[in-house]
């Protein structure tokens, strides 16, 4: 059923650009928020966004606006895709809008100065909102142009769920619902880390063993921290978990992947951030992550070992030497290994 008022998506990037277009091809009135009349006007116009996501045509329900107060006072849904640098400084300053609202983020990142995951910001700019997140493995434009693709939402709230479905849920985007919000938004702000080592592998013509390796590794890294931190390690073999993860690490559509990719050319990562030019997440997860586990005592040798060559002035020899040569250790952590004598 079509929504009675229109649903908002803040972000002018690519993602929120890209769900943006789905809720109006489902019939709902869209605001999508963006902090720069410039690009407002030129997608009013030319029905375009050219910076992000270019040749993908604007459905005609897409309203551009740059009036977050109107927006968020309109709206009763809003689907937020803000890099994570910035959304509490755009949303704090309007938290009395936001009492009885849904916010759901689509933001895959940690805040930097207190390990908060964005439905955690939102939660205390906005106690009284209804709070959920969407995730899984969603590259931009390839959910823009339609290819057959699914998501996450999670809450603990079963009717905002069942509301993101009714109104995301379609021919080409299919939405699984989940009560575990912590373990699908901790998947996709994890695996961002995990995708700039597997860029980098590639470009430095590492073997199909090689990637595999670092995939199914990076997920047993993942799923011993979030077990750490209290979230449910089942939520890591689903959508949000491994899915994301394959998708991050083997595509290079991927933000993520290609800063590694970069890296792994030579590039500095200053230079690689630089040519990319749009937000990749996973570079400042690796240093709050690294900083984390070290706190908790969570082995994290990928994590690990990626900030040492990237901020600790280690060559990647040493790093790959340290991890090859590391002492040998079980495979899935949470099998018990009693029968071992
Ligand atoms: N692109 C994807 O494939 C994808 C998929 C799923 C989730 N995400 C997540 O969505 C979030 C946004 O990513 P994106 O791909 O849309 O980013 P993007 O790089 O395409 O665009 C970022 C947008 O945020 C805007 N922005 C930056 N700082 C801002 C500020 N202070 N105030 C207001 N707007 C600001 C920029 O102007 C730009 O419009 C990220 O956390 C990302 O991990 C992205
Ligand atoms: O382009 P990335 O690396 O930000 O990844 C995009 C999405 O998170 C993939 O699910």
């Amino acid at each position: 059923m079509t929504e009675q008022r229109p649903i908002a998506v803040l972000g002018g990037g690519s993602f929120g650009t890209a769900v943006a277009n789905l809720l109006a091809e489902n019939g709902h009135s869209v605001r999508q928020w963006m902090r720069d009349p410039e690009q407002a006007e030129a997608i009013r116009v030319h029905r375009e966004n050219p910076r992000y996501l270019k040749g993908i045509k604007i459905h005609p329900a897409v309203e551009p606006v740059t009036d977050l107060l109107a927006t968020l006072n309109d709206c009763d849904l809003s689907f937020v895709a803000l890099p994570s640098s910035a959304l509490r400084s755009v949303l704090a300053p309007h938290a009395d809008l936001l009492a009885g609202k849904l916010l759901v983020s689509l933001t895959k990142g940690i805040e930097a100065q207190t390990f908060k995951l964005m439905s955690e910001i939102l939660e205390e700019i906005a106690p009284q909102a209804r709070i959920g997140v969407l995730s899984g493995p969603n590259l931009a434009r390839e959910v823009a142009e339609h290819a057959l693709t699914a998501t996450v939402v999670a809450s603990e709230d079963e009717a905002l769920c069942e509301r993101v479905q009714a109104v995301l849920h379609g021919r080409t985007f299919r939405v699984y619902a989940s009560n575990d919000r912590f373990g699908v938004e901790l998947g996709g702000a994890l695996k961002n880390v995990y995708a700039i080592i597997a860029g980098m592998a590639v470009a430095l013509g590492m073997g199909e063993n090689t990637k595999s390796m670092l995939i199914t590794r990076a997920l047993a890294e993942m799923t011993r921290f979030a077990v750490n931190q209290g979230a449910n390690p089942m939520t890591f073999l689903g959508l949000a978990g491994v899915g994301d993860l394959i998708v991050t690490c083997s595509s290079p559509k991927s933000r993520n992947y290609q800063v590694g990719f970069a890296l792994g050319q030579g590039l500095s990562l200053e230079d690689a951030v630089t040519r990319l030019g749009e937000v990749a997440e996973g570079v400042n997860t690796l240093k709050v992550l690294k900083a984390k586990a070290q706190e908790v005592g969570v082995y994290m040798p990928l994590v690990a070992g990626l900030h040492a060559i990237l901020f600790e002035g280690r060559t990647l020899n040493q790093v790959i030497e340290l991890l090859m040569r590391a002492e040998p250790k079980t495979d899935v952590d949470f099998i018990s290994t009693s029968g071992f004598n």
